[in-house]
């Protein structure tokens, strides 16, 4: 392990800094920055020793006074500190993202959602991004809470909701004075210099309204309706089974479920939205800039699905459609979507390999890093689906080769704190990856190609973001 020193802490593109610091220093690089310690992991190993052997240890989460507690986001599933709430939240979550779950109450929405996709297509192929975008989001909204909008409370825009609130998390990134100093929180907001207080009090309003506005509705319509006609929906599916065991539990045990049914479904926007958006668009780009790589998927679709009829989720899986899997996979890897995995930090202090690592040190994995590993990876930058298959020697068909690491094996994170939406996730990018090829042939506007030099190095190509 080596230490670096805190302007060495990098502002943008972090994950290609951290990969730097292991030719430097090898796997594990400990910095303090702002009176913050880090501890960054460079290689898989090391990550799966830490956060999954050692799970129960490297489970926390931390979070700032002005976005996590002043204006609510500690309430969010992925930083919500270890405890009972958390336990609680993962309770629903695992249980109602379970893969067969999402098979039976999701896939419907998906297609929906898919071939509103593909018909904007049609009309406005250059808007992709965009639709992209809306498409992942109303999913998961819809996912959450049955709709995206309530209808009966002046139909307020959840989505647009959520946007804005992503922008507070923007504006308030950097950190504020009372992150630093938390006995600033007391400080009143009348006082001349307590702007950034008034400003908390505004955006903890909102924050609350948006978090309440859609899980209101579902709850007052399960009421009246006893869920007859409604949706399924993690809000709806959950509230009723809780609903169900009124009798053997107490009001204060039902109020907390009903919360962390709150917090959890309001959770799922955030960590949800964007990263299958993620998955989709990196699908979209390497199939634009590899014809080659389209065209074996679209010929395996055409010989397993043809023309005659859509895609469906029963077609899914690598024993059927390798090729597709393998692209999925491959586009999962090439640009991992949480390349730098939230930090998991130590409930406790911890000895490893030697070294000591305190209680509350930001332990943070670089997915980014395992993804470029040539050890792992032959060739990491080049978007090669073939790297995952392999020929069964029988028959001649293909299947995946485990001897491969999967990205299923780091992009979701690792131990108790891995994405619990990692089914949910990948089955809707699959579906929208299915009817895309299925529907159209993609090309890169005037013929532009890797060849050409486009966009060519890794990066120029991504953008290191939260969610890359
Ligand atoms: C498809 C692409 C997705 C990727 C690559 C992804 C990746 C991740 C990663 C890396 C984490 C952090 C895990 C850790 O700390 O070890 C995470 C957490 C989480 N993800 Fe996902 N995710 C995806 C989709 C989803 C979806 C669709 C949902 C739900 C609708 C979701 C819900 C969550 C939640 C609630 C957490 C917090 C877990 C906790 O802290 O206990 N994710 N995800």
């Amino acid at each position: 392990m080596a230490c670096t020193d805190a302007f060495d802490m990098p502002l943008g593109k972090a994950p290609l800094t951290y990969g730097k610091w292991l030719e430097r220093y090898g796997p594990l690089t400990w910095v303090v920055a702002s009176g913050k310690q880090y501890l960054i992991v460079n290689d898989y190993e090391t990550m799966k020793e830490l956060m999954e052997k050692r799970g129960n240890i490297y489970i926390d989460r931390d979070s700032t006074v002005l976005l996590g507690e002043l204006i609510g986001q500690k309430t969010l599933t992925h930083r919500t500190p270890y405890g009972p709430t958390w336990r609680q939240h993962r309770r629903f979550l695992n249980r109602a993202l379970m893969a067969p779950i999402v098979k039976r109450d999701y896939s419907a929405a998906m297609i929906r959602k898919t071939l509103a996709f593909l018909n904007a297509l049609v009309d406005r192929p250059q808007d992709f991004l965009m639709e992209n975008k809306k498409m992942t989001a109303e999913l998961v909204t819809e996912i959450s809470y049955g709709m995206i909008e309530d209808d009966e409370d002046g139909g307020h825009d959840f989505v647009k909701m959520h946007l804005d609130i992503a922008k507070i998390s923007a504006t308030t990134a950097e950190g504020y004075w009372v992150d630093y100093l938390p006995w600033m929180k007391h400080i009143p907001p009348w006082t001349p210099l307590a702007q950034w207080k008034r400003d908390a009090i505004k955006w903890r309003k909102q924050y609350d309204f948006a978090r309440d506005y859609m899980f209101d509705a579902v709850k007052k319509q399960l009421l009246n309706t006893r869920g007859e006609g409604m949706p399924a929906s993690l809000v709806r599916n959950t509230l009723q089974e809780v609903y169900s065991q009124q009798d053997s539990k107490s009001g204060e045990e039902l109020q907390n479920d009903e919360t962390a049914i709150k917090q959890t479904s309001f959770s799922l926007f955030r960590a949800g939205a964007e990263t299958t958006e993620s998955v989709i668009r990196t699908f979209l780009l390497a199939m634009t800039l590899h014809p080659e790589a389209q065209a074996r998927v679209r010929s395996e679709i055409d010989a397993v699905i043809g023309p005659n009829r859509f895609p469906s989720v029963d077609d899914k899986g690598p024993e059927k459609m390798p090729y597709l899997e393998a692209t999925l996979l491959e586009s999962m890897r090439w640009n991992p979507p949480v390349s730098s995995i939230l930090p998991h930090l130590p409930i406790r202090d911890d000895i490893f390999r030697g070294y000591f690592i305190p209680k509350g040190t930001a332990v943070v994995g670089n997915a980014w890093q395992v993804s470029r590993d040539p050890q792992l990876y032959h060739q990491p930058s080049v978007f090669n689906p073939e790297r995952f298959l392999k020929r069964n020697e029988n028959d001649g068909s293909l299947t995946l080769d485990t001897s491969v690491l999967s990205p299923w094996e780091f992009v979701f994170g690792f131990g108790r704190r891995i994405c619990p939406g990692r089914d949910l996730g990948f089955q809707a990018a699959w579906i929208t990856a299915a009817f895309v090829l299925w529907a159209f042939e993609m090309r890169a506007k005037d013929g532009m190609s890797m060849e050409d030099g486009y966009m060519a190095t890794d990066e120029e190509r991504f953008n290191f973001a939260a969610i890359s």
